[in-house]
């Protein structure tokens, strides 16, 4: 697909502004309540939504490694600025946790969240990359982890084999930036609408949060 709409992701401003756009709309608005851990001025509330990242397609045949720890800041954060966020595969291997990008979309109704459903499996198949996708009536919840993946091995241990354990790849940091460009379209032309999520500002957090303790160096 070329023809993907233009610019970084443009659901909000800022979270005040996705919750007044939340609110004029006809969609239930659910203030974030923040847990008992999490300072609402933290600077780990990204309130303002951050240019989506490019990253190039990887070939299909080629090993693919877990992001590292810089990749978190680049990569992730700017859409967990657009509220994607972490979640748990069940299955953890050799105790390596296993984590997936989220994120709930929704729209204007059943027909158009269809429409979202038919684009995005085009965009698997252009991607060789498949995510799990549950319609749910006017929404669209998308999670995607990597199936075939490398932990990175540290400078210090070059001998050692790479494990193989499914994970977060840059495969789909750039699935997940395409989803949300697609999703942008449908929000132009009225087909989608913007939902902040219940405990955004939480949710941002301790996505980061897991992630920095899963890849603590660069090559975690
Ligand atoms: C060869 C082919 O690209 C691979 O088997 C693909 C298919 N789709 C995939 N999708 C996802 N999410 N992870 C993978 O590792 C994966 N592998």
């Amino acid at each position: 697909m070329d023809e993907l709409p233009s610019g970084a992701c443009q659901a909000a401003a800022t979270l005040d502004d996705a919750i007044t756009r939340s609110k004029s709309g006809s969609n239930e608005y659910h203030r974030p309540s923040l847990s008992n851990d999490i300072i609402p001025d933290s600077p780990d509330v990204q309130k303002f939504v951050l240019e989506l990242p490019e990253v190039a397609r990887i070939p299909t045949k080629k090993r693919t490694f877990h992001l590292d720890h810089e990749d978190l800041e680049t990569h992730v954060r700017p859409l967990l600025s657009c509220h994607w966020h972490v979640g748990r595969i069940g299955n953890v291997v050799d105790d390596l946790q296993v984590f997936s990008l989220n994120k709930l979309f929704s729209f204007k109704n059943f027909r158009s969240a269809v429409e979202f459903f038919d684009a995005l499996a085009a965009i698997q198949d252009e991607e060789e990359h498949h995510a799990r996708v549950t319609v749910d009536y006017a929404h669209v919840y998308v999670s995607t982890h990597t199936h075939v993946a490398y932990q990175r091995i540290s400078d210090a241990d070059s001998d050692a084999k790479p494990i193989k354990v499914p994970g977060l790849t840059a495969r789909d940091i750039r699935f997940a930036v395409k989803v949300e460009k697609l999703h942008e379209g449908f929000l132009d032309d009225g087909r989608a609408v913007t939902k902040v999520p219940v405990d955004a500002a939480s949710l941002q957090v301790w996505s980061m949060g897991q992630l920095r303790r899963r890849y603590p160096t660069s090559h975690g």
